[in-house]
């Protein structure tokens, strides 16, 4: 689909690069040419992440930290400007559970809030100076949601956090677009991973909603996602920038794409849900 070599001399870092998604796109455009550098929280999943994805060769480089803390991500950046620079950035990183909106603690909106809307922005914004003050450009891409366009009921934070991202997306392709800094997001529909399937679907066989009411009957693929993104993250379409392209066989047109059938759930289901999310909450907690 793309020719080999479309990103030799790029380095771009993704965040959360150590599993799902992030972990998917980052080892496409390591496999197109790119130096890449991933982040997170869990050290031990981020090294051996990038362990298997060197197996056949190329560089990923791995930072262990928590993009909520300003300081750590701008030592991160620093870091990684000193030891070769950037020219792409994939906000990938991102947190959320679904929750009844009156149940949540303010440390409960905080923990997505504070990874979505602000770590994005740390991250982005640690990066998009150095870029500006180098008078060299750059392509920021970041994974946000449909219902960045019409709200997520059951998921509050994320749907405020990821709509806060989007909002980035627009204001920042018009304001470094002088810098030759240019800014798009992806919105997915679902893609199974485990740490979204036991977060937002506890309890349920992965994707099965989705495929059950998707216009085109089922999930998207990890290989649809990398295509989008190496195109975007590409030099093929740089006048392309300020967008946020949804990616979901239709699903938000035909149905909201969102949780809102989670209003039929009494306090039982949720109680249950509650529990299974803590507890993978708990077991990821224990890696960092
Ligand atoms: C129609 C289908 C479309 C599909 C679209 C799918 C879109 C997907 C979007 C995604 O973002 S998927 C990404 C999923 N991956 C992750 O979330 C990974 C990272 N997540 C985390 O680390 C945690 O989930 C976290 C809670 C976001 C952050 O962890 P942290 O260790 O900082 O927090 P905790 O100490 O565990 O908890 C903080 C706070 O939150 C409260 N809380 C946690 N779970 C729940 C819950 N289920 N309900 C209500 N409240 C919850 C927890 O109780 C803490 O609050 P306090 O009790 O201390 O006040
Ligand atoms: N899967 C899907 O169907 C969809 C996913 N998305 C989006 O795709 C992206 C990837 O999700 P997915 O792969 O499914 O889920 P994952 O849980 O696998 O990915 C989230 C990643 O973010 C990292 N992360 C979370 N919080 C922090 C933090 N505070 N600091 C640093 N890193 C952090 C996690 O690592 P660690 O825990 O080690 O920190 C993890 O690697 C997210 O932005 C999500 O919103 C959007 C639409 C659909």
């Amino acid at each position: 689909m793309f020719s080999d070599g479309l990103f030799d001399g790029k380095r771009i870092l993704v965040t959360g690069g150590g599993t799902g998604l992030g972990r998917a796109m980052a080892e496409r455009l390591l496999a197109l040419g790119a130096d890449i550098v991933i982040c997170g929280r869990r050290e031990n999943v981020l090294q051996a992440a990038a362990k298997e994805m060197t197996a056949k060769g190329g560089r990923v480089d791995c930072y262990g930290l928590d993009i909520r803390n300003a300081q750590a991500v701008d030592e991160m950046v620093a870091d990684i400007f000193a030891t070769g620079g950037l020219t792409g950035l994939l906000n990938n990183a991102a947190g959320n559970f679904i929750a009844r909106t009156e149940d949540l603690s303010p440390k409960g909106f905080d923990a997505v809030a504070n990874i979505v809307m602000h770590g994005t922005f740390y991250v982005t914004q640690a990066v998009g100076k150095r870029w500006i003050a180098a008078g060299q450009g750059g392509s920021v891409l970041s994974i946000v949601v449909t219902w960045v366009r019409n709200g997520g009921p059951f998921v509050t934070p994320s749907a405020m956090s990821k709509a806060a991202v989007a909002a980035m997306t627009k204001s920042l392709a018009a304001e470094w677009g002088r810098y030759g800094v240019r800014l798009n997001a992806v919105a997915p529909g679902e893609i199974p991973t485990e740490g979204m399937s036991k977060r937002l679907n506890p309890g349920e066989t992965p994707g099965a909603r989705t495929a059950a009411r998707n216009p085109m009957g089922r999930v998207g693929t990890m290989e649809e996602l990398q295509n989008l993104a190496a195109f975007l993250l590409s030099d093929g379409c740089p006048w392309l920038t300020g967008e946020v392209i949804a990616m979901d066989g239709a699903q938000a047109l035909a149905t909201g794409g969102n949780f809102y059938e989670l209003r039929e759930w009494g306090d039982a289901e949720w109680k249950a849900a509650r529990e299974r999310i803590e507890a993978v909450n708990a077991k990821d907690r224990k890696e960092r």
